[in-house]
Parts: structure tokens; sequence; C-alpha cells
């Protein structure tokens, strides 16, 4: 069988995992070297959400589907302002992205944000040995002369580690700014971005929340000068344990008692705040096919996630904490890892995945109207 080689680069590349491993291909998108923590996720649509998610930061992503790229670039599907993967490892690139919403194409795209990939990775391979080793460093080396591969895994070596990585600061907005309801303001939230994706607020803002984005720094005195009906905290990047200051602040807005809801970093520094301990996953849970079970209701959803971490709470009783007492309101049926913490004396919970689904399934949407239902509450 003969494939064509149309738009395909020519140009080799070389990916080196840190316990040796290597991988060739070919050159995609941007051409250099670059570091980062290698995972893989298992979406079969959603690249461009994927991509631009700010909690990939410092990450290189092993797409596990094997064609990526077929739909092309839109401007509607990012979920901020740049692309965040540190690295993308694709199989198969499209070589002719077609849809009506595209704009350019994949290659293109990562080329002009200098994202450094890779191509032509037996893919299937590279995400067996992650999930047989756990997710560990990695490079990616591409141009006409490369390095000896002892050289190129010295410096994959030297690269930093995800765990200890303290990022959110790196991602979140410098400036606070607001996304308005859409249709009657009902209530005010302030949203503390972590490394918040654009959906999130678009999803409180579609059940006629006001949303004050504030940046990562911002103290419970910037959260109550917003005057809030509500307290969120956002996903984000790198290592829950050295996230104090977020901590610390919702540890303000719980002793406030004010309805707070908190998604995925955010459910990790609820942990915390709780007094859990956070740990590493062997190699995470990144896709958006995942089976989650709500303990309150017993139902089953089918849930996107993007992490590499979770929270340690026991999952057979209820713990006392100095806030009352939590429970865990959501597992993983494929692993058991907590997914959700919820507080049964006063208004807050939060999900260690995605109902924002940006990309995913809509099946955990009931968890912003959940939200909408606590603020509701503390009114009446
Ligand atoms: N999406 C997220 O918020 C990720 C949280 C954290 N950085 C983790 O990897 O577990």
């Amino acid at each position: 069988m003969t494939t064509s080689t149309r738009g395909a680069s020519k140009v080799p590349a070389v990916l080196v995992l840190e316990d040796g491993r290597t991988f060739r291909g070919r050159a995609y998108g941007a051409v250099g070297v670059t570091f980062g923590e290698a995972v893989f996720s298992t979406g079969m649509t959603g690249y461009q959400e994927t991509l631009t998610d700010p909690s990939y930061h410092r990450q290189v992503v092993v797409m596990t589907a094997p064609h990526v790229g077929n739909t092309g670039v839109n401007d509607e599907d990012p979920e901020s302002k740049r692309i965040w993967v540190a690295g993308y490892v694709v199989r198969d690139p499209a070589r002719v992205p077609s849809n009506w919403r595209s704009r350019r194409s994949l290659d293109e795209e990562l080329a002009q944000q200098g994202v450094v990939g890779i191509s032509g990775v037996d893919t299937r391979a590279l995400t067996r040995h992650l999930r047989e080793r756990g997710a560990m460093r990695v490079g990616i080396f591409s141009g006409n002369a490369l390095p000896d591969e002892g050289v190129m895994l010295a410096e994959v070596r030297q690269a930093p580690e995800m765990k200890g990585a303290s990022l959110y600061e790196e991602v979140a907005t410098p400036q606070a700014y607001v996304v308005p309801a859409i249709g009657e303001k009902k209530f005010t939230v302030a949203a503390v971005d972590l490394g918040i994706k654009g959906m999130t607020p678009h999803r409180m803002a579609e059940r006629g929340i006001e949303v004050h984005v504030l940046p990562a720094t911002a103290t419970a005195e910037d959260i109550y000068a917003v005057g809030p009906d509500g307290v969120f905290f956002s996903n984000g990047p790198g290592d829950p344990e050295k996230a104090d200051h977020p901590v610390s602040v919702m540890r303000e807005v719980l002793s406030r008692k004010t309805p707070l809801f908190g998604i995925c970093f955010g459910n990790q520094i609820l942990g915390r705040a709780l007094g859990f301990g956070t740990y590493k996953l062997k190699y995470g849970h990144r896709g958006i096919n995942q089976p989650v079970q709500d303990r309150t209701t017993g139902k089953v959803e089918v849930t996107a996630h993007n992490h590499g971490f979770a929270v340690d709470a026991p999952l057979d009783r209820v713990s006392d904490t100095p806030y009352g007492r939590a429970e865990v309101s959501h597992v993983c049926l494929n692993d058991q890892v907590v997914e959700g913490l919820q507080l049964l004396d006063q208004p807050a919970f939060s999900v260690q995945y995605h109902p924002e689904a940006a990309a995913g399934p809509h099946d955990a949407a009931y968890l912003f109207d959940r939200f909408v239902s606590l603020m509701e509450g503390q009114r009446a």
C-alpha cells in the first residue's frame, strides 16, 4: 500500500524519554527542541481544546487517536489565547484538513505558535510504555543535524520534574476581567484563575452568573470586593502541594461559608484546605470518556479528565474537618481515584474532572446547576 506524504515534513525528529527509550519520526509543527512531562490523552476529538488547556503547561501530550488534525484549526474552539502544551506527539497527521470552520492546518498552527511536535511515532507503543512505567520527562528534538542520543538523554534528565512544580501563576491572567451573564443576571461569582479554561465562565454565564475572573494571586479581600454570591477555584497546571496561597485563600472562603465550587486543581485545593493530602498518579487521567460515579445519586457519568495528581481522602467514611463533615462525592470507576468532594455542613463542593466539557460529553453539566442551587439556598 502506498500512502501520500503530501504536507508531511521531511525533517527528522526524535523523542527521547528519560528512561532512555527513543522513538524516531518527523518534525511536526515548529522545528527545534522541547522538554516536558510525557503524558497521553485518549480523546478521539477535541485536539484544539487539549492544546489550549492551560493545565497542560509543561506537558508533552501524546495523542492516542491515530489520526490528528483532520478538521484543521478554527478560531472558535480554543480554551485560552494560546497553545500551552510543551510538545505534541502524533502518529499520522492529516494530509488534507477539512471542515467548514477550518482556517489553517494544525501543523501550521503549531509552527506559528512555536510548538515543537513529532509525527510518525508509534503512539500505541509509546502509550503502553508510559502506562507501564508511568509519566516521565521527555524531550523532542527535530532538525537536520541532531545531537547524539547520549547528549539528548542527558538534557532530558536535566529538565524539571512535574512533581514539586508550581506553575499556576505562569498561566493565570495578570488582570481581573468580567464575563457578563447571558440574559438576566442572577448571581455574581468570583472565579480564581489558576489556569481557567474559557468554557468554564461561559457555562456559568449561561446560567445567569456574572463571573469576575481574578488573578491567581487574589486575596480573600479581592474576592469579597466583588460582592460574590459564590466563589470558584479553577483548573490549573502543576503540583497542588505547591499551591499554598490558593489553599489559604480557600480556607478563608470556607470559614465565611460562602457557596464554593472547584474544578480539577480547584478540587485538589479544596482537598488540601480540608486537611487531606494529594499525590501523583502513575500516569494520570486524560481523555473524554472516563466513567465517574456520583455517589450521592449512584448515577454513572462519562466525563472529560485532565489530571496527573489526585486527592487522598477516605472512600469508606465521612471525615471530620475544620469546616465540618466532608465526604468523597465522586469516584472514578476505572481505578477508584477520588473525583469529587463535598462538605455536609456548608455549601461547598468540587470535582476532579471537567463538567465544562471542552472537549467532552455533557453528562456532568448538572454540577453547574448544583452550584446555582447552593447560591439560591444561601439567599433563601
Ligand atoms: N486540569 C487540572 O486542573 C490539573 C490539576 C493538576 N495540575 C493535575 O495535574 O492533577
